[in-house]
Order: C-alpha cells, then structure tokens, then sequence
C-alpha cells in the first residue's frame, strides 16, 4: 500500500446473474461461475490492496448486485449522496450501503423518492477534483444533478448517455490524474461531447475504440499513475504508457456478464474537498401545460420523445384525462435540460406543439434590438408555420405574415405594437426582435375528434397515400377544388416540368381555363416544355401524341426560348398568336397570374423567369397570400420553397412520385397537409374526370 486511498468493496458470495436490467445480462441469466468470479475478484482485491486501503461492506443475500459498490452512493469529503436506484432489482441494497456510511461517519443525503442517480457509477470526480461529471439518460435522471450540486458543493457538468451498453458514466468514461480523460465517445450525445471538448483540451483525450469499449476499458480504476481494468488492446496500453500511466489488466468477464468491471466492483471513499470550489449547475428547468386531444393525437408522446430526443428529461406532474369523447385532456410536464442552450431548443419544439407556461410563469418576451439592416440578433426565435403569439408588455400580441424558418420583429407605432414575421434580410434597424424562447407561444387548433375526422382531410392524416388510395384522395380533392371556386376562393397550383412530359399539360391547362386556379407558380422548365409542347407538340423533344423522341427535338425548347425571348414574354408571344394552347396561354388568357422564378439549371431563361431569387421569392409570397389550398405538382425545388412561405391553416397536396418529397411536405404536423404518391399526369387525369363528375356547382350550407 503506498497511498491513503481508500476503497470500499462488497465480496461476490451472492454475486450471480438473476435478472436483466442492462444488455450485458441478456442471455447470461445464471450463466456466470461463482468460483471464477471469487478467483477474478480476489485478484482484483490483491491488486487494490497493494496500492491502496481496502474496505469490505457485508454483502447480503437476494441483492447480488451489491458487489458493485460503485453504485452505492457518490462520496466527496465526509459528505455522502446515497443511490436511489433505477431498478427494484437493486433498490433493496439502499439501506446496507447506507447502514456502512452512517457506521463509517459520513453524512448521508437521500434523494427524494422516485428520482433516480446511481451513485459513483454515474457521477465521475475530476481526478484534480475541480468538477463533477455527472451522467443521465439510462439510470439517473437529470433532476438529480442539482442536488448533487448543492449537497456537495461542486460544478456539476451533465452528459448525456445514449448507447444503451453504456448505461452507466463509468462504463464509457474515466476521468485519469492530471487531467487526463479515458472516453468512449460515441456512447454521449454531440452536446455532451462538445462539453467534453471544451473542458478537456485535446491532447488530455483519450478516445478508446469500439473493441476496448466493449472490453470496458473505460472501467478502470485510477490510482495515481496505474490503470486497473479488465483488459486494454496494445495500441491503448502504449497510449497510455506514452503519457505516464501503466495499465494493470485482470480479467473480470464474470462480472461483465453483469454489465460490470473493475472501477462497478470499487468505491473510493477518499475524494478531497477543495474548499476554494462552489456549487455550480447548469441544468435548468421549466414547467408547461399541454392541452388537447393528447393521447388520441399522440400529442402527449410526441412531446415527451422530443423532449429525449433532445437531449432533455421530463416529469409529468399531472394529468388530467378529457373522459368524453369530445373532451381535451391537460397535462402539466416539468422539463429539465443539461444548459439554456438545449432548453431553448427542446422550448422551441414544445411551443411548436402548443405547450404553453403556467399562467403564474408567464414572461414577456425578450426583445433585442436589430443592430445591422438584414441580420437578426444571434439568438433570435425561428418562426414555425403555427399562428404564433408573443408576449409584450404583458400582453399577448397575434404575430402577423406568419411563416416558417422567418425572426419575429416588433414594430412599435404609439398606437399599437406590431409582431411580424420576417426573413432575415428584411429585418430593419430600428425594430426589435424576439430572442430566447419566453413569452411565446402558438395556438393551435383543439379540434374535436369528431371534427377532425369528418374534416375533408382527414382521411389523409395518417399519412401518405398509397396507390390505392389514390382515387379517393382525388375525389376528396376534387370535391375542395370545386368547394372553393364556387365560394370565390383561391387554389395556388406550383408545378414542374414532369407535368408536361407526363402528359398532364392539357389536365392543368382545363383547371385553369375552368377557374380552380388563382395563380401559379413554377420555374422556367414548366412553361418552357408548356410551351414547347403549345407550339411545337413534343415536351422535352419527345411527341407527346405518338410517345417517340422526334429528331432534333431535345433543341426544340431552346428554339422556344428563342422565340418567346424574341417576343418579349409569354403575355405577348400569346397576344401574337405564337401559343395558342396549353398551361401558360391558359394563365395569359384567363388573367390568371404566375410567377416563374429561376434556378441554376435554367436555360435562356425566358424572359418572364425572375433570375433575381430575392424578387421571385416576393412574388411568390404575394401571390401566396390569402390562399385556401395548395395544389403542389411534381417540382421538389418549388413545392418545399412554397412550403416554406405558408402558415398552418392553408391546405396543401403535394402529389410526387417520390415518398421522400411527400413525405417532406405533408409531415408539418398539421392536419391540412397531405401528401399523395402517384404520377402526376394519371392524378390530373383523374381529378379531372372526378370534376366533371360534380356537375352541379356546390353549394355550402352557410350557417
Ligand atoms: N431547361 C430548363 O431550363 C430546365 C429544365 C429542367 C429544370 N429546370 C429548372 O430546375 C428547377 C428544378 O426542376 P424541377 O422542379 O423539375 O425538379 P425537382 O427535382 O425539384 O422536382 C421534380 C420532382 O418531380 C418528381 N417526379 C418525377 N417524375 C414524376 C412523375 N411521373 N409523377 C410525379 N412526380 C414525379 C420527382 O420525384 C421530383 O420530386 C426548376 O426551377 C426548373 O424550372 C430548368
Ligand atoms: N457502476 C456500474 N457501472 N455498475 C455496474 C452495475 C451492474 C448491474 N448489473 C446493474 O445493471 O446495475
């Protein structure tokens, strides 16, 4: 023995694998040899005893988990957190571990029930002392972090485990004398590897690979300058070797049966107290209501996995269940996160949802001022689709031009105080903008189960369409197209090129000339091959009659180019009597406005293709505004920029034959949205055919 170390350990006489609560234990139920795990942890017993202080806990029958006296409670100083463990399996050593601390003059601090932290085994001491590394996500929960900061007086720094072999911070992490760190870091998430990195300078890194991992490298025991483990590869030992530290393996595959290795096996019940350090914990919390249909929507789930997948942790404090079938149901949900930083990102998602504070905790929004013309403060709020509120003075103000991806900017007149959302570039000096993620909140729709299921859409939301399903999507669309014509409304149609060549042109051209469509929108490709096929009967040099390529056709739209490029634009070639049919002499002839805005693949362009893509995305958004649906044709690049611009509310089919694209656009969370899997010219065909067959003009019934 050379130091005053002290160590506590717990004899396997009752050690076995009885239950499975790690993946290691899988398959392994009664699998291990009592007389090889006495014989491995003698070894391990001998070569602590040599450099250290060794202390034995009785071990007690029925817990055979208890020799992993790592997770018997975290010690720093005399002060002690006991573990309240995860698993009732290991609840029952609670009282014996802390019958050995109380015996052994430490103070003992216990959490509150039902709040999880397992001890040394998810709460690692910088070996210079300085912090605590303290882990979540399998075994502990976030929440215990702060106690452990006040209890212990310490930094604590949150990391987030997400492998599951890794459920414990000591199985993929061992902070090393003089600021070295052993890691495996896949097994944390990119957050808690950012921290990492930011606390531990690159040369103090040891990265351990997937082989030593498994092997529980990382599961060492630090004394001074010997590394005790299970086993090390070569390349680590002589890592570790290049920066002072000999590695001292003895087998413990008994015990990895388990899910555990040397460092599970020890305690160090020596920790020294720096007095000069003090509390400090970054974790925060915030409590919000969710209301709604939260269990028939999913709401409630998809809330709480957002929250994980977050990098957060929750607590449902209550939840009231909507009994009828017309009721909402309200939940009251603490969210707890390791920074500010992944608070706002798991707030900003919850407020997409709905979620909204307590009234008691209701805050006014943080308002910084625009410094720059076109450039919003650093953390400023991104605008979703949902109508949105912000809070200012102490009211709630509508926020106006709601759209997706935008700042919000405040405006004040002495009137009133004007919320708008606003792209980027047009942010002026002089306003302020919303940053953080207090005093927001969005409204949605607490539609009834009976209304969203009568809904004309709703047919559609459990996704995407398939094949067969296609008619009666059709029919469904048909049915609004013809509903907002006769009610004076608008249908906005982006389309691409593939409507042409799949030979829906003439479908498109019928539904403008027959008044579904109040504008379109699209790129150079859909009125070139428009056009191409108007005057010259092939689209992209294929004719569309006979279905065969023609000679020399694939320069027959930069011939029309030419032409219409000769004339002027579109409005005039058709005045000339140059198109004579098809989609955008339809848009000419009906007053019917499009805008056509230019990408890098254009050729010509014509000269109605706006190249300025500021200017394009204005007319788009203008011509936009005030519309019922979305009809959105073959064109990925179009369809998601006009995705973009629109607010919840406005009811959008999306109609490619690529699930991925449909997928993009009608996955926005809102009922409206629908995407359909199919070719575009058979849908035209079809919804055309469907639209004869309504020939009696709709007529709502008012109320
Ligand atoms: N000659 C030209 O100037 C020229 C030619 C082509 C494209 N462009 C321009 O390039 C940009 C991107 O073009 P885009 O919008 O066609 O491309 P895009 O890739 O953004 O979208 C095409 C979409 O059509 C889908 N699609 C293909 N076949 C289909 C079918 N049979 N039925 C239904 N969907 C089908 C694809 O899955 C894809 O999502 C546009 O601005 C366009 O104007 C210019
Ligand atoms: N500190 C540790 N990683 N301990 C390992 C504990 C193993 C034990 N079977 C469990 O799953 O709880």
């Amino acid at each position: 023995m050379t130091s005053q170390i002290r160590f506590l350990i717990c004899p396997p006489h009752y050690y076995d694998v009885d239950y499975v609560i790690n993946p290691w234990m899988e398959g392994n139920i009664h699998k291990s040899s009592q007389e090889r795990a006495v014989e491995q942890w003698d070894k391990l017993h001998h070569i602590l005893k040599e450099h250290a202080i060794v202390d034995i806990v009785p071990p007690q029958k029925g817990w055979p988990d208890m020799v992993f006296t790592a997770n018997a409670g975290l010690v720093l100083g005399k002060t002690v957190v006991l573990s309240r463990f995860l698993h009732k399996e290991r609840q029952g050593e609670e009282p014996y571990f802390n019958q050995w601390f109380e015996e052994n003059g430490y103070t003992v601090h216990e959490l509150p029930k039902d709040l999880p932290f397992e001890g040394a085994g998810d709460a690692l001491l910088d070996r210079e002392g300085r912090w605590l590394w303290a882990g979540y996500g399998f075994r502990t929960e976030l929440d215990s972090h702060p106690y452990l900061a006040k209890w212990l007086d310490i930094e604590v720094l949150s990391l987030r485990l997400i492998d599951e072999r890794f459920y414990h911070l000591d199985t993929c992490f061992c902070p090393l004398a003089n600021g070295y760190l052993l890691y495996y870091p896949p097994a944390f998430d990119s957050y808690s590897n950012r921290l990492i990195e930011m606390r531990v300078s690159q040369e103090k890194r040891i990265a351990i690979t997937e082989a030593d991992a498994v092997n529980f490298a990382c599961n060492a025991v630090n004394i001074e300058s010997i590394v005790v483990m299970n086993k090390a590869s070569e390349p680590l030992k002589a890592r570790l070797a290049e920066v002072g530290f000999r590695v001292i393996e003895t087998p413990l595959t008994e015990f990895l049966k388990a899910g555990g290795a040397a460092k599970c096996l020890t305690l160090r019940v020596t920790e020294p107290v720096r007095e000069e350090l003090h509390a400090n914990v970054s974790v925060e919390s915030r409590v919000f209501n969710l209301e709604g249909h939260l269990l028939d929507s999913g709401l409630i789930n998809r809330a709480l996995d957002l929250i994980v997948d977050n990098g957060g942790s929750f607590q449902v404090l209550n939840f009231s269940l909507g009994e009828q079938r017309q009721s909402t149901s309200a939940a009251k949900v603490k969210v707890s996160a390791p920074s500010h930083e992944v608070m706002e990102s798991i707030i900003s998602h919850l407020i997409d949802l709905g979620a909204v504070d307590l009234p008691q905790d209701e805050r006014d929004a943080k308002l910084e001022p625009v410094t720059q013309a076109g450039v919003a403060p650093d953390d400023f709020y991104v605008s979703t689709i949902y109508p949105t509120e912000v809070r200012i003075n102490g009211e709630w103000v509508k926020v106006e031009n709601q759209r997706m991806d935008g700042a919000i900017a405040i405006t004040r007149t002495s009137k009133r105080i004007v919320a708008q959302c606003k792209l980027l570039r047009d942010v002026e000096v002089g306003e302020e903008v919303v940053v953080d993620v207090l005093g927001i909140r969005t409204v949605r729709k607490t539609e009834s189960r009976e209304r969203r299921n009568a809904e004309e859409f709703s047919f559609m939301s459990s996704g995407v369409s398939s094949e067969r399903r296609v008619e009666l999507v059709v029919e469904q669309v048909a049915w609004e197209l013809r509903k907002i014509r006769d009610g004076g409304g608008k249908v906005v149609v982006t389309a691409g090129p593939v409507v042409i060549h799949t030979g829906g042109g003439e479908h498109l051209a019928q539904l403008i000339r027959e008044g579904y469509v109040q504008a379109l929108l699209g790129g150079n490709a859909i009125a070139i091959h428009d056009i191409e096929q108007a005057i010259m009967g092939t689209s992209l040099g294929v004719d569309m009659k006979r279905g065969v390529a023609v000679r020399g056709g694939h320069r027959h739209h930069l011939k029309v180019i030419n032409t219409i490029r000769r004339y002027g634009s579109i409005a005039k070639a058709v005045e000339a009597g140059i198109i004579e049919s098809g989609v955008m002499y339809e848009c000419v002839s009906n007053g019917v406005p499009f805008s056509l805005a230019g990408s890098i693949r254009d050729d010509g362009p014509l000269p109605d293709t706006e190249m300025n893509l500021i200017k394009a995305q204005t007319e788009y958004a203008r011509l936009l505004k005030g519309a019922d649906m979305i009809l959105m044709l073959s064109s990925m690049l179009h369809s998601i920029g006009v995705g973009n611009m629109t607010p919840a509310g406005v009811k959008m089919v999306c109609v490619d034959i690529n699930p991925a694209v449909v997928t993009k656009l009608s996955d926005r969370g809102s009922i409206e949205s629908v995407g359909v899997v199919t070719d575009v010219g058979l849908f035209l065909s079809l919804l055309l055919q469907q639209l004869q067959k309504l020939t009696s003009p709709y007529t709502a019934k008012v109320s």
